[in-house]
């Protein structure tokens, strides 16, 4: 479980950071005024991320920071000033970043740093470079984001392992390392990982601006040249991962359905041609809610709604491994693949039947519905759309039998 301390003695500053965090962040976020009322909150709850204040009324030099850092808790500093003596001293404790008590921008940039950290938990970062002193910086460096670190000693190992795991969303690499230098990795795993899959920051020495530029031209989104300080690392690796994250996102937006987080119609058309045309074996289904119209007609169309995202969570998490859309109002497709029509039909009919013994929860109501589907395997030569059709006839014959049930097409 996720929990967040926030500590700061300013009243106001409180109340502008308790709206930014009801904005932004969806975890538990508990305030404290002082260093003693912290200590007994870390001395009670496990927190995952901390923003103290520096200047609080009974510890004036930071102690409160020693002391989360000391707990084990990744920290994020507020400061009302800040000299070179100050950044020294806090970048060597070994807190993640430090924000200016500026403005109301920048409790917004420090709340967001949080909800930033909180999603970079469990995404790989992996970084290449022959130097074990340049990894092991780098790696410190990146565990203090949250990051999961994995680490290659040449070109070609990050390649392959680049290849091998598309869960690692960003690559560090170093310009000078053995068996494939870092333009020939990024120009090589460019053409197998695009811009939407995997953000590249390329690293080069001093005095070598041009292979700064080249890092850039090959296919990496950023570059840092070495030395760098901690701020310009953090900065860089958090804004390309942000550039990530918002391709992420405008992907899922076209691509997936807005209520149900299911793929929408035209991608999974898009998706299911590619399957029909590499796979012999595969069976697709519709499925429909049973008077579904009812259910908005007794419960409210909000009820409604929760009844498609119910359905959809289970489908989700019952066919994990099957190509999945919400096609229009209360229709459903399911693409398995590798899977003949009677196998298809024995999920489906597990799904039914759990389904008829399930209430949902909505609108302080607890709401019963039931599915029909209709499944139908791939022919030779067969188009989707023909085996879209047959399942819908699947379909019809169920709805038409009497609904609740699951109808192969013959
Ligand atoms: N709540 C909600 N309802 C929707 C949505 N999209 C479509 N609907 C409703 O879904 C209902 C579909 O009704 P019908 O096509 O008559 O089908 P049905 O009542 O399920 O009857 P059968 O399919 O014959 O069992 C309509 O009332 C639509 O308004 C949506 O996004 N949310």
């Amino acid at each position: 479980m996720q929990r967040i301390l926030i500590v700061e003695d300013s009243k106001m500053v409180q109340q502008v950071l308790r709206h930014l965090v009801s904005q932004y962040l969806s975890v538990p976020v508990d305030f404290a005024a002082s260093l003693r009322e912290s200590a007994g909150l870390i001395k009670n709850n496990k927190y995952t991320l901390a923003l103290v204040d520096l200047n609080l009324p009974d510890a004036s030099n930071g102690e409160v920071a020693t002391l989360t850092l000391r707990c084990g808790i990744p920290t994020l500093v507020l400061t009302g000033s800040i000299d070179e003596f100050k950044r020294q001293q806090m970048l060597e404790m070994g807190v993640v970043d430090y924000v200016l008590k500026e403005n109301r921008d920048s409790y917004t940039y420090a709340v967001k740093q949080l909800a930033q950290l909180l999603g970079n938990q469990g995404t790989k970062v992996l970084v290449a470079d022959d130097s074990q002193t340049s990894r092991t910086m780098m790696r410190q460096n990146l565990e203090r984001l949250l990051y999961d670190v994995e680490e290659a000693e040449d070109g070609e190992q990050a390649y392959e392992k680049l290849l091998a795991d598309e869960s690692i969303k960003l690559l560090l690499t170093d310009y000078a390392m053995p068996k494939k230098d870092g333009f020939e990795l990024v120009k090589s795993i460019r053409s197998k990982r695009g811009r939407d899959s995997l953000g590249i920051i390329g690293i080069s020495g001093s005095g070598s601006q041009s292979l700064s530029a080249k890092f850039i031209k090959h296919g990496a989104n950023d570059f840092l040249t070495k030395p760098f300080a901690p701020e310009e690392f953090h900065c860089r690796v958090m804004m390309t991962m942000e550039q990530l994250n918002l391709i992420e996102t405008i992907k899922d937006s076209a691509n997936k359905d807005y209520l149900t987080g299911l793929y929408n119609r035209r991608y999974f058309y898009q998706a299911a041609e590619q399957k029909v045309a590499q796979q012999s074996v595969l069976s697709l289904a519709v499925i429909d809610i049973d008077h579904f119209k009812q259910i908005n007609d007794t419960y409210g169309h909000q009820a409604g709604d929760e009844v498609l995202s119910f359905l959809s969570n289970k489908m989700a998490s019952q066919f994990d491994d099957a190509l999945m859309a919400r096609l229009g109002g209360e229709e459903f497709a399911i693409l398995f693949s590798d899977e003949d029509q009677d196998a298809a039909f024995e999920k489906l009919d597990e799904l039914r039947f759990s389904l008829s013994n399930i209430q949902v929860e909505a609108a302080g109501q607890f709401i019963s519905f039931s599915i029909s589907a209709g499944v139908a395997q791939l022919q030779q030569d067969e188009e989707l759309t023909d085996l879209i059709n047959r399942a819908d006839v699947a379909l019809y014959d169920a709805k038409g039998g009497g609904r609740n049930q699951v109808v192969i097409h013959q």
